[in-house]
């Protein structure tokens, strides 16, 4: 309580004031978490006698008190962080303070005691400025720690309740927040989002949003913070048809996995570019030219091609026997049935039936011909049974399969990229160089930028049935009965209600719910991210400015009402096949339909470290804006030059100066690909297992990491390692440099032997 002690009379009685009321909402918190547990363990313990019906219903209530559950809990910390005072009213009297918090409270009278931060009666707290104050008077920021308040922090919008020297705006709560040591994890910023981040958070869900800004904007922020308000506008409809959020790599994944669990909300899917595919875990793709080739609109062709090259006829006849007898399969007939088969425009392995069906049929009457021929003409075959011995044949099964054989998109691409005949014939529109970067060995682990080709593949491919007929049938009747039980258990409903005596308590977005995890046990999310043809009822892209031409065309197929939350930098852009520009990158799906907002304040880089990042960006002709930082920080970026023997000793010496400034913050070392191996050797000497590497190592407080994984991440201090080899791996640009500079909150040292990148260092 020394912060207490030390502050004026007036301030103490405000907290003393605020503690009390913070006290009430933690109560009331409390006393619905039990409601909930109470009602919890009522379904449990009648899960164990009734009827499958009777125990969906009760799967179906237990998840739903289960999540309630969780969402109150999600919200303890800092459950409360805002309160607004108002004009007097008309009559001369005073209106309530509005408190806001992460969820709305009322009390059992229905009291209104806190505003959810997301509803319309907040937005104020965040706007109100005192050229536009709303009606506000004043905007408090309440500090807690654990349940307690330990401190107010005051914008006095309205001057007549000024007292003299007091000046109009705080602001200490923005640079409290955004001066913390970082943990390696994103967290909310609820409290302080600024009024600029506010209009993009509640802008409207239709159509496709860009938000441009440069590093430390808050990009990340706002995306996921308007994930979390559209969630809350738009519950009934996004909590069905699901939102999507799209970020660069697996650790940025994890970096900002607990930002929406904090804010109430776990129904959103998130995937990294490489796990868009269900199923398919994708590695960065390290060769820049097969990323930029593969990311190409062009291979919507390439793909079409190895489609049609897997229905092919026989050079001449082939023969097959049947039953012992001979039957001649004509390069005609193959075509015959293959442009029928593919006149019905159904995918490949649907449009595979009606060829087999086809050839099948030639096939039997064929054998029907030699069978009464043989048998002197006058015996009538029964065709049935004969169309059953062809479709018995391993010869005509082998046949049949060499002409069209059912395909998995993984299949399908891994045999084209092994075979350079066969790539050459997909893809004559390459050059040859080009081409030979398609070429990978069977077997090789698929990359990000396989991940649409083969999404593309599954399109064309249709369902694949691995499983044969009897299986298939089992399958059927087990989903059928599924949805049996689910209708059953929703026409149960309000007998279940009476029966556990929970009547009155759900609300109609709990009954929502209830509808929800009914139909299947999974929630809508969950099912989402195992079906690739989910459509989506908006999607976000984080670091979007990365993503290929061929990835945008993956992710618009997920949300066919093109409802999109875009976020990111050009500047940044340091991957093979990174937009130039928010028009090119999206022009061949919405045209120019998109609307363009900017985030023009930076705070996360302390100011002489976003300048020097800026200077350098220019001096290579990168455009960039240059963001207003928050922050003027302690240090200037901070040179040591070694000769190459000597890097690695120049390290040895830097990193236990940097993590003892750090002050048990995060220090990151980003390194150049070559280096990186390296680099943690020395770092791990040092530091043992407080080295973290990759995705996994955001619960360490020492990184090495390489720019793509620390691309949207942020740490206390950063040291970058010879950054002109960073700039040559990212084939000259400095997109990777950029993005590596603009990393750290308090420090940045560059340890080089080669020369400095120009700009670095003011001339
Ligand atoms: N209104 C705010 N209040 C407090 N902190 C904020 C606010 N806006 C942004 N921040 C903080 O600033 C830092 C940078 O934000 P964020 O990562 O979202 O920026 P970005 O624009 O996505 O950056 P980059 O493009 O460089 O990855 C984060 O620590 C974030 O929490």
């Amino acid at each position: 309580m020394d912060r207490i002690e030390s502050l004026p009379t007036d301030h103490v009685r405000s907290i003393e004031a605020e503690r009390t009321y913070v006290h009430d909402l933690y109560e009331r918190l409390d006393e619905l978490r039990a409601e909930k547990e109470t009602q919890l363990a009522k379904v449990r313990k009648a899960g164990a006698v009734g009827t499958m019906q009777n125990a969906t219903e009760r799967d179906a209530f237990a998840t739903m008190y289960e999540d309630r559950l969780a969402q109150l809990n999600a919200v303890e910390d800092r459950l409360v962080f805002g309160r607004l005072d108002f004009d007097p009213k008309d009559d001369g009297a005073t209106p309530d303070p509005r408190y806001i918090g992460r969820i709305g409270l009322t009390s059992e009278d229905q009291t209104r005691l806190m505003v959810d931060w997301r509803a319309p009666e907040s937005s104020a707290f965040y706007q109100a400025t005192a050229f536009e104050r709303r009606n506000v008077r004043r905007r408090r920021h309440l500090i807690l720690k654990g349940r307690d308040v330990i401190g107010v922090e005051d914008d006095v919008l309205d001057s007549s309740l000024l007292a003299d020297g007091e000046s109009l705006q705080g602001g200490g709560a923005l640079l409290a927040a955004v001066s913390q040591r970082r943990t390696g994890r994103m967290a909310d910023i609820v409290a302080t989002i600024q009024s600029e981040q506010d209009r993009i958070i509640r802008s409207p869900q239709q159509g496709v949003l860009v938000v441009q800004g440069g590093p430390g904007t808050g990009k990340t922020a706002v995306a996921l913070h308007r994930a979390a308000y559209l969630l809350y506008e738009h519950r009934e409809r996004l909590k069905s048809a699901g939102v999507l959020l799209v970020g660069p790599s697996a650790s940025f994944m994890t970096y900002i996995e607990r930002v929406l669990p904090s804010l109430g909300e776990t129904g959103v899917v998130m995937a990294s570019v490489g796990r868009l595919m269900p199923g398919i875990k994708a590695i960065p793709e390290k060769d820049r030219l097969t990323a930029r080739v593969k990311g190409r609109l062009e291979m919507v062709d390439f793909v079409a091609n190895a489609v049609a090259e897997r229905q092919r006829t026989f050079p001449s006849a082939r023969f097959v026997k049947v039953e012992g007898t001979t039957l001649k399969i004509s390069p005609k007939l193959v075509k015959r049935a293959r442009d029928k088969a593919r006149a019905t425009g159904k995918p490949h392995n649907q449009a595979r039936e009606t060829f087999v069906k086809i050839m099948v049929r030639e096939l039997a009457d064929q054998l029907k011909d030699k069978l009464e021929k043989s048998s002197g003409g006058g015996n009538n075959v029964d065709r049935s049974y004969l169309t059953e011995d062809v479709r018995a044949s391993r010869d005509v099964r082998i046949a049949l399969n060499l002409c069209w054989m059912p395909l998995t998109p993984e299949k399908l691409l891994s045999d084209i990229y092994a075979n350079p005949e066969r790539l050459a014939w997909a893809a004559p529109f390459l050059k040859k160089k080009e081409r030979a970067a398609l070429y990978r060995e069977r077997g090789s682990a698929w990359t990000e930028a396989d991940v649409p080709l083969l999404d593309e593949a599954a399109e064309l491919l249709g369902e694949y049935d691995s499983s044969n007929g009897r299986q298939k049938a089992n399958q059927e009747s087990d989903d059928a009965r599924d949805l049996a039980n689910a209708e059953q258990a929703l026409r149960n409903v309000d007998a279940m209600l009476a029966e556990y005596g929970i009547d009155g308590v759900l609300s109609a977005e709990e009954l929502a719910a209830f509808n929800q995890v009914s139909e299947t046990s999974f929630t809508a999310a969950e099912r989402a991210s195992m079906d690739r043809t989910w459509a989506y009822g908006h999607v976000v892209v984080d670091e979007a400015q990365e993503l290929s031409p061929m990835q945008w065309r993956l992710l618009m197929r997920r949300c066919p009402m093109k409802s999109f939350t875009i976020v990111g930098d050009i500047a940044q852009a340091s991957s093979a096949s990174a937009s130039k520009s928010w028009s090119q990158a999206l022009e061949p799906f919405v045209e120019d339909r998109f609307r363009l907002e900017e985030l023009t304040v930076n705070y996360r880089t302390p100011k002489q470290i976003a300048k020097s990042a800026t200077r350098m960006a220019r001096a290579a002709g990168l455009s960039v804006s240059a963001p207003e930082a928050v922050r003027k920080g302690d240090w200037p970026p901070i040179i040591t030059r070694a000769s190459e023997s000597e890097l690695m000793a120049t390290l040895r010496e830097a990193l236990p100066v940097e993590v003892e400034l750090a002050e048990g913050g995060m220090v990151a070392i980003i390194a150049p690909q070559q280096l990186l191996r390296e680099t943690r050797t020395v770092a791990a000497e040092l530091f043992g297992a407080r080295v973290g590497t990759g995705s996994g190592a955001l619960d360490q407080d020492i990184v090495v990491t390489s720019t793509s994984d620390a691309k949207g991440l942020e740490y206390d201090i950063v040291i970058i390692l010879e950054p002109a080899a960073i700039v040559e791996e990212s084939g000259g640009s400095v997109g990777s440099l950029y993005v590596a500079m603009t990393r750290p909150t308090q420090r940045l040292r560059i340890l080089a032997e080669q020369e400095i990148p120009a700009g670095i260092v003011k001339e």
